[in-house]
Order: structure tokens, then C-alpha cells, then sequence
């Protein structure tokens, strides 16, 4: 017998996924699986429900919802051998998106169902895990106006974006530390990325493998606000290439320190975060965690 839990995060998307006990039971046969579905109630609660599964000998753990609910989910998972399932009902669905686990949740389920197991890699921001991406800069001041605006849509999303755009002017020397050589900058955006989508079709990391043992690091200057647009169109596209103001490159590990300022504001797969420590150290554990898709 399979004992297989989902955890459904109510809000994620537009909040409106049909997600329940009830539906979820139709697709598992009740001689092969054993269902718990539970539901989170706050930020942080998907980990208290995950561990707590672990401890009932979940064989299958399912994150339903975006890369948020995924992180906390899969956080709790890495370096275990309890394979993640995906049922993408967030609004990116960035690392989904990635493993070609589709928005439609039967189809979703069904891939659950054929139970394909697959080894990724687990991004490391001091002690914290991201499976997607992070960032530091305009990308970090994006997610803090869209949590902001407490609808998660793609319209909030463009809403705060525009609002970054207008109003964003922090400049703030970091130094970045590559390959033991220590480069002062004063970023518009630092992009740190695992997967090669960052949602809703998007990426400034197109590139980027799951399963290469490396990050995909965009590093772009302060930029005019003509060269935003010309950045952000790059982006939408997919072709961050052609934006020439921007270094790209892959590495396994590298460290920020904060030079000026008083705290780091970044996302973590779509997730604001403010970071108080002065410096920090970002890295890759290489197939670190099992996911079904
Ligand atoms: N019941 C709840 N009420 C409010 N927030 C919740 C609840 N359950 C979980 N959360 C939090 O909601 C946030 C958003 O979740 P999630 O990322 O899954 O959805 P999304 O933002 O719509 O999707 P995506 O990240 O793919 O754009 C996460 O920080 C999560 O911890």
C-alpha cells in the first residue's frame, strides 16, 4: 500500500482550484493507495504539515500549489528519499513549468500516478533551499509589491512590476565574490536561477538544467530606465542574450557581501525575504532531491 499526502495550499493561483479530499480520491485506486490531504493555513505551515507527514511514513509527498507551497514542501524533502509529486495550481508555476508537469490537474495527477522518479538540484542561500530561482535587486523589490497587492494574478504581478519600474532606485554597492576574485557592483539585479523558467512562461535563465550540478547567474548594472524596458522585453522573450549590458554565467557556488546598506531584499522562489546577515553564500547540492515528473 502507497501511503501518499498531498498538501494544498488554498490560496495559491487565484484561489480557486477545486483541490479536496473528495476529487483527489477518484484518481487513487483504494486498493493500491492510502490518501491524506491536508491544507495549509499560513506562510510556513506547508513545512509543519510535511514534516508531519514524514514522521506518519508518507511514501509520496504532493505540494499543490505554486513555488512557494513547493519550496516549503521540498525544503523539508531535500536529501530524503521521499519522491515530491507536483500538482502546479500556484499562478508562475516556474519549476513546474521546467519539468513539463502540466497546469491541468488531471493530467497532472496522472503523471503523479505514473510515479517517474527523477533526481534534481537544490539551490543553497546560507541555510535556506530554493528549487526555481532567487534574486537580489529590482527582482527582490517586484515580489515585495506583489505580495503587497495580496492577490497572487498575473495582472497583480504586471501591477508590481510597473510599480518597481517607476519607483525602484536602490543603489547599493555589494561585492560578489567569483572564483576567488572580489568584484564591487552596484547592481540592478542579481538573478540566480536552478531552472530554466521563472513562471508564467518567462526566463532570463532559458538555459538552465535542473540536473547540471550548477546555477545560471545574471548579473545586470543599474540601467536606465529606457534600458528596463529593453531588459524586460529581453526577458519576456527568453532571449537574455540580447541584452548586452548583462554578465551571464554558470557556477557551483559564489558569496554577496554587503558593502553599503542595511539589509538584502530578495525573492526566493517568488518569495520576499529580507536578509539582515552582512554577507552570504550561495551554492548547489547536486541531485539532492526526487521528484516525480
Ligand atoms: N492558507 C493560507 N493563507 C495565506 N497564505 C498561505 C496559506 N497557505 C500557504 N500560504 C502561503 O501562500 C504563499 C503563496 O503560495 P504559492 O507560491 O504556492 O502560490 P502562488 O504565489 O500563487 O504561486 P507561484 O509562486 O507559482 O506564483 C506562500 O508563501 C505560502 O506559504
Amino acid at each position: 500500500m502507497t501511503q501518499i499526502h498531498f498538501i494544498v495550499n488554498p490560496i495559491s493561483g487565484n484561489g480557486k482550484h477545486r483541490l479536496s479530499e473528495a476529487f483527489l480520491e477518484d484518481f487513487f485506486d483504494v486498493n493500491h493507495y492510502t490518501l491524506k490531504v491536508k491544507f495549509s493555513n499560513h506562510r510556513g505551515h506547508a513545512i509543519t504539515l510535511t514534516k508531519a507527514s514524514i514522521a506518519d511514513g508518507a511514501n509520496i509527498i504532493v505540494a499543490c500549489g505554486g513555488d512557494g507551497t513547493i519550496n516549503e514542501v521540498a525544503s523539508t524533502l531535500v536529501g530524503k528519499n521521499i519522491p515530491l509529486g507536483i500538482i502546479p495550481v500556484g499562478s508562475g508555476n516556474g519549476l513546474a513549468s521546467n519539468l513539463n508537469i502540466p497546469q491541468d490537474i488531471n493530467k497532472a495527477i496522472n503523471i503523479i500516478l505514473k510515479n517517474a522518479q527523477t533526481w534534481i538540484d537544490v539551490g543553497c542561500l546560507n541555510n535556506q533551499y530554493f528549487f526555481s530561482n532567487m534574486g537580489f535587486g529590482f527582482d527582490g523589490n517586484v515580489i515585495k509589491n506583489y505580495e503587497a497587492s495580496e492577490h497572487r494574478t498575473l495582472y497583480c504581478y504586471l501591477k508590481a512590476s510597473i510599480k518597481s519600474f517607476r519607483n525602484y532606485n536602490k543603489k547599493e554597492t555589494i561585492s560578489v565574490k567569483i572564483n576567488d576574485k572580489d568584484v564591487l557592483i552596484n547592481p540592478f539585479l542579481i538573478f540566480i536561477s536552478n531552472s530554466n523558467e521563472m513562471g508564467y512562461n518567462v526566463s532570463l535563465t532559458p538555459k538552465a538544467s535542473l540536473q547540471d550540478g550548477l546555477l545560471d547567474v545574471v548579473i545586470v548594472p543599474q540601467i536606465s530606465k529606457a534600458k528596463m524596458l529593453l531588459f524586460c522585453l529581453s526577458m519576456l522573450f527568453r532571449k537574455p542574450d540580447f541584452f548586452k549590458e548583462s554578465s551571464c554565467f554558470q557556477t557551483k557556488s559564489f558569496k554577496i557581501k554587503r558593502i553599503e546598506g542595511d539589509c538584502f531584499e530578495t525573492q526566493i522562489d517568488g518569495e520576499f525575504l529580507k536578509i539582515e546577515t552582512v554577507s552570504v553564500a550561495i551554492s548547489v547540492k547536486s541531485k539532492a532531491l526526487v521528484v516525480i515528473a
